[in-house]
C-alpha cells in the first residue's frame, strides 16, 4: 500500500551540526564571544533559526537587541554552510528505494531557503513532494499542524513520520502519528522518555521498518 513518510532534516537525513556552529562561531567571533562547543550547538538545534539565535546569545549573555541582527546574519550565510554537511550513510539508498512505492515529504524547523539549498546539494530534492520549513507557516514542530501539512501535500494513504529529535517525539505524538526514531542525530532526551513506534541507529534498517510500520 501506497504511504505516506515524512521525514525531519537536521540530525536525521544530513548531518549539518558541524555547518551550523561554523556559521554560529562566525558571528559570535565578530561579537568579541566565545565559541560554541559541538554540545553547546547541538543543543541548540530544533526549535528553529531563531531559538538558536536566541539560546546562543542566553549562552553568551549577548542582550535581546542583538537578535535581529545576529538573526539576520545567521540567515545571510545559511544556504552556503554546506561544506562539511553530510548525508548520514544509507540515506540516499533508503530514500530511493522507499520513494518508488510511497510518497514522502520533509517536514523541518530549518528555514525553507537552507532546506532546499541542502537537499538540491545531495541531489535528493526530486524525491519528496512536499517540502515544509521552519518558516514555511504560521506554525512549526512541535505543533502537529506544520506535519499535518506535509501529509495534507502528500495526499491519502498511511502516515509515517521518521525524525531525531525531541521536538519530533512531541510533535509525532500530538499529531497521533507513529515516529520512527533515529538515535545518532541530536536528540537531547533518552530515548526511553520519548514516544516512538521504533528506533534505528543505521539507514539500512529503515525500509525494512517502514514495511513493519504498515503491516
Ligand atoms: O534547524 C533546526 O532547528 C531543526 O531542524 P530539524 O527540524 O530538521 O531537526
Ligand atoms: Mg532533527
Amino acid at each position: 500500500m501506497r504511504a505516506r513518510i515524512v521525514f525531519d532534516l537536521d540530525g536525521t537525513l544530513i548531518d549539518s551540526l558541524p555547518d551550523i556552529r561554523k556559521l554560529a562561531n562566525g558571528l559570535l567571533a565578530q561579537e568579541g564571544a566565545e565559541p560554541l562547543t559541538m554540545d553547546e550547538a547541538r543543543g541548540f538545534v530544533g526549535d528553529g533559526a531563531p531559538a538558536f539565535i536566541r539560546r546562543m546569545r542566553e549562552a553568551r549573555g549577548i542582550p535581546d537587541s542583538a537578535q535581529e541582527r545576529l538573526l539576520n546574519g545567521y540567515l545571510a550565510g545559511y544556504d552556503d554552510a554546506l561544506g562539511e554537511t553530510r548525508l548520514y550513510p544509507g540515506v540516499r539508498e533508503a530514500l530511493e528505494a522507499l520513494a518508488g512505492r510511497h510518497a514522502l515529504g520533509v517536514c523541518t524547523n530549518k528555514p525553507i531557503s537552507p532546506t532546499k539549498a541542502a537537499l538540491a546539494h545531495f541531489g535528493i530534492a526530486d524525491l519528496f513532494g512536499a517540502v515544509l520549513g521552519g518558516d514555511s507557516l504560521p506554525v512549526r514542530k512541535p505543533d502537529p499542524g506544520a506535519l499535518r501539512a506535509v501529509f495534507e501535500r502528500l495526499g491519502s494513504g498511511p502516515e509515517v513520520y521518521v525524525g531525531d529529535g525531541d521536538v519530533d517525539a512531541e510533535t509525532a505524538a500530538a499529531a497521533g502519528v507513529p515516529l520512527l526514531l533515529f538515535t545518532e542525530g541530536y536528540r537531547k532526551a533518552p530515548v526511553e522518555d520519548l514516544p516512538h513506534r521504533a528506533t534505528f541507529d543505521d539507514w539500512q534498517a529503515l525500509p525494512g521498518l517502514v514495511d513493519e510500520v504498515l503491516s
